[in-house]
């Protein structure tokens, strides 16, 4: 009978696939004008390489970072813009290889151009001197300090707690709307194999007692398909990836825990983009003479993020930055890839009923629309570069305007660790840091008004030299009205004082809550409320370890899904 049942979801799965193909793609389009050739010949090929790949059947190729990691990805300009070279250092002088040019296949070379690149005119961000480096020679993450990108102190973080970090994959990125459909269709079908593979298995040996409730009871919910899911996320990038990363982040009372456990890997970041396509996007974005502005630039990416990868490079005045470029296509399919989304999590049942994902769904359509635009980004980025010059403590990298556009943002490469890890230094580092980040956010909400909405670890970067905290992406920033400032300050001191009409009546103005709640749910409210308000009850410092504020809350959050 299970049997039976998986069947139906499989015939209903490769149906949803079908009937998605036939209502988008441009290969409906070709078949009608009667244009077949193109058809066969161009989109359907690629499809079905990318629907291979999607699946789970093919992998891409794996990129082999060995260790130290060898720069050989650097390619550096000569003054005839058009020629470039990647000669290590011992090797000065030597002729210019021809293969090395963008686009084309490298030949790889010694690890000390790396070396050259950091020798580079090295300046210090937050003080504009010259620096030195400080070797990291211990284990005990609160005696290093770096100044090369955090290179060394997040590599002796990661040796301090090893992680299952995933190997970055180098596949295309799948730009055209008919691509990333047939990605999608691919990624249920999948899903839909991996099911009945999952049913077949357990019809054979029975359901194994190591799995929890949830994945007992679907088999849906298996490893393989929670890999499967991760992986394909990856290759997607964009919007596609942005969802997947966002459901990283939620409770297990959310979305079942071996899903949360493959979602891990979204976290870690993207697959990379080839370097022929990254090569298009540049060209595209900045003119075929874009290298004429570089010394040079590092193929290797140093982050894959959701919606584009970051490169560093030097520019011809010597300044060492970070440039960030978009994968192609993603832009123009935010709203595509939502509904894809939307449609596996539905078939899937993946996320719970009352989770408001229609309006969860538009709300990351429009942020993501914004994200997607970096001439925004430049703008919020020297506001906050303005805003914050005279503040203690943070640094904003100037935007490098004449190699930026609306999908290359090129800024100042700044140095330091994710915030997070800062959780491993010594306690009085904490405490600054901590302080720090208050300070951040209440003076970017109650004065500037203006606040960036993206808390993501790695947008703060501490560099424990400057006990500066750097800060980037500013791609989600936005303005508040001085009336909901005003009704959040009011808000805020409700909650630290645990009154109780007044945390009820400034949710409804802040649209918190609508107004029509059960007596239940209005309680879990408050009670949330008043938790969050804990910190600020009382002058002087707050012990965070004394409760656990987000767990309290999440425990309050199933009571407020179920009413
Ligand atoms: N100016 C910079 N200096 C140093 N590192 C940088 C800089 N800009 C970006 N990076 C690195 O690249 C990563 C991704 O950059 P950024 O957060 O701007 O991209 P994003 O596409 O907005 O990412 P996300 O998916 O996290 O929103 C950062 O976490 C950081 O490691």
């Amino acid at each position: 009978m299970s049997g039976l049942n998986q069947l139906g979801r499989l015939v209903n799965g490769l149906s949803l696939v079908a009937k998605e193909i036939a209502k988008r793609s441009q290969a409906v389009d070709a078949t009608r004008t009667g244009d077949l050739e193109t058809l066969i010949t161009s989109s359907l090929k690629k499809a079905l390489v990318s629907a291979t790949d999607t699946v789970g059947l093919t992998k891409g190729t794996v990129r082999e970072f060995s260790k130290p990691k060898p720069k050989e990805s650097v390619v550096y300009f000569n003054d005839s813009a058009d020629v470039a070279e990647t000669t290590s250092a011992d090797d000065k002088g030597s002729a210019i290889d021809q293969s090395a040019l963008p686009g084309r296949d490298v030949s790889h070379d010694s690890e000390k151009s790396a070396d050259r690149n950091v020798e580079a005119k090295v300046l210090e961000p937050s003080t504009g001197k010259e620096s030195s480096v400080k070797k990291c020679e211990s284990n005990n993450l609160s005696d290093k300090v770096d100044v090369d990108g955090g290179r060394e102190v997040a590599a002796a973080v990661a040796a301090a707690v090893p992680e299952k970090r995933r190997r970055p994959r180098e596949r295309k990125v799948p730009s055209t709307p008919f691509s990333r459909l047939i990605g999608f269709a691919g990624l249920g079908a999948g899903l839909a194999w991996g099911t009945i593979q999952e049913s077949t298995k357990r019809l054979v040996y029975g359901t194994s007692s190591s799995q929890d409730k949830q994945s007992a009871v679907s088999p849906f919910l298996s490893d393989k398909n929670a890999e499967r899911l991760a992986h394909a996320l990856c290759r997607m990038r964009g919007a596609a990836l942005k969802i997947g990363q966002m459901l990283s982040i939620q409770d297990e009372s959310l979305v079942p825990a071996p899903i949360l456990a493959a979602l891990d890997i979204v976290r870690q970041g993207a697959d990379v983009m080839p370097r022929w396509q990254l090569n298009q996007v540049l060209d595209a974005e900045l003119g075929p003479d874009w290298q004429s502005k570089l010394t040079s630039f590092d193929y290797e990416p140093m982050a894959a993020a959701s919606i584009g990868q970051v490169h560093r490079a030097v520019t011809k005045d010597g300044m060492q930055v970070a440039m960030k470029i978009q994968y192609p296509g993603v832009a123009d399919s935010i709203e595509s890839d939502i509904q894809n989304v939307k449609i596996l999590l539905d078939y899937t049942n993946l996320i719970p009923k009352g989770l408001y994902l229609d309006r969860a769904m538009k709300v990351a359509k429009e942020e993501l629309s914004r994200e997607c635009d970096y001439l925004l980004e430049a703008a919020n980025q020297k506001r906050f570069h303005d805003m914050l010059s005279d503040a203690k403590g943070f640094y904003v990298p100037v935007v490098v305007d004449n190699i930026s556009s609306k999908r290359v943002l090129t800024t100042e490469l700044v140095s330091g660790i994710p915030i997070d890890k800062v959780a491993q230094l010594n306690q009085e580092t904490r405490n600054y840091v901590g302080k720090k980040l208050l300070e951040l956010t209440l003076t970017e909400l109650f004065v500037f008004h203006f606040m960036q909405t993206d808390p993501n670890w790695s947008n703060f970067l501490y560099d424990e030299a400057t006990k500066t905290i750097n800060l980037i992406d500013f791609g989600a920033a936005r303005e508040f009205p001085k009336s909901f400032v005003d009704d959040y300050l009011r808000m805020v001191l409700a909650c630290a004082n645990g009154d109780r009409d007044p945390v009820i009546e400034m949710s409804q103005r802040l649209g918190f809550l609508t107004g029509m709640e059960n007596e239940i749910m209005l309680e879990a409210h408050v009670q949330a409320a008043f938790i969050v308000g804990l910190p600020f009850s009382k002058a002087g410092g707050y012990d965070f370890r004394s409760s656990n504020i987000t767990q309290s809350i999440s425990n309050l959050g199933a009571t407020m899904l179920r009413h």
